[in-house]
């Protein structure tokens, strides 16, 4: 592993601009981003993709140029991750899957075995995706390097739920790919910090940036610690946004505040 300090992780946001409709262009672009990240002096361990990278919101061509079973994107990302021996959590792809079409995740580690696959559970009806995409049904987590990570996509961090679900079951770090426009960057940071706080662990969060029928998307990418400081945002333009991480971290927080300790689960109501 290319730990840039013990027991650290080297993580590279790659906040790309998106061409709608174009798969086969938005791959070529991150791949060029992608090189860029792992030829850097100080190589990341971990890179993270936004959003459904390779069809934008074109959900009205949605079933026409989805990926069918992600066999295309996963090729790719494994290829990718074999290659420069690096982890990567390759945002969100759609994907045609049984007739349905899913916002899915897939995860690889830095030999290119897949290691997480998690399709969005909560769809975002301001987008109408509920009409063209079918929501996941499973909570899902994986091992990065030792650092296990809770999948999320862009609407699920509204729902403070999943995020803690996810922490209880031993997600040290919340993954959240995304393509969130203006004017709603105060929630977008807000959200993301709150999760970071309430559940004390890592918030990677990797946004799109660019314009896509009159949707501007700021970036703002977000690497933040589990005291919910931030160690590194992004501008609202393309670049690769990087970081370390620690798991020791989230352990000596999650002592000095013990607030998984200090719930009363007993009264809160789950329905
Ligand atoms: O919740 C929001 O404001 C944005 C969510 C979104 O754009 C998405 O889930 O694709």
């Amino acid at each position: 592993m290319g730990y840039k300090e013990e027991n650290k992780l080297a993580v590279a946001l790659i906040q790309a601009d998106i061409e709608i409709g174009s798969p086969i262009a938005n791959k070529k672009h991150l791949e060029e981003l992608m090189e860029k990240a792992v030829l850097r002096d100080s190589k990341p361990d971990l890179l993270v993709l936004p959003e459904m990278w390779n069809t934008g919101y074109a959900l009205e061509q949605i079933q026409d140029i989805a990926d069918p079973e992600g066999r295309d994107s996963k090729a790719w990302l494994s290829a990718f991750a074999q290659k420069h021996g690096v982890m990567i959590v390759g945002g969100s792809v759609a994907v045609q899957q049984n007739g349905q079409i899913y916002n899915t995740m897939y995860a690889f580690d830095q030999n290119g075995q897949q290691i997480g696959e998690y399709s969005k559970l909560h769809l975002f009806r301001l987008m109408d995706e509920e009409k063209h995409l079918t929501a996941g049904t499973e909570l899902v987590s994986f091992d990065l390097g030792g650092f296990q990570a809770g999948a999320s996509i862009c609407y699920d961090i509204r729902f403070p739920e999943l995020a803690r679900s996810l922490a209880l079951g031993g997600a040290k770090m919340l993954i959240v790919p995304a393509e969130w426009p203006h004017p709603r960057l105060h929630h977008w940071r807000t959200l993301l910090m709150a999760r970071a706080i309430e559940n004390q662990m890592y918030v990677i969060a990797c946004n799109r940036v660019g314009s896509s029928r009159g949707t501007d998307f700021f970036g703002h990418s977000l690497i933040i610690d589990p005291w919910g400081e931030i160690i590194a945002e992004g501008s609202e333009s393309e670049e690769i946004v990087t970081g370390l991480i620690s798991p020791g971290l989230v352990d000596e927080v999650r002592g000095r505040i013990p607030v998984f300790a200090d719930r009363r689960p007993e009264l809160y109501r789950d329905k």
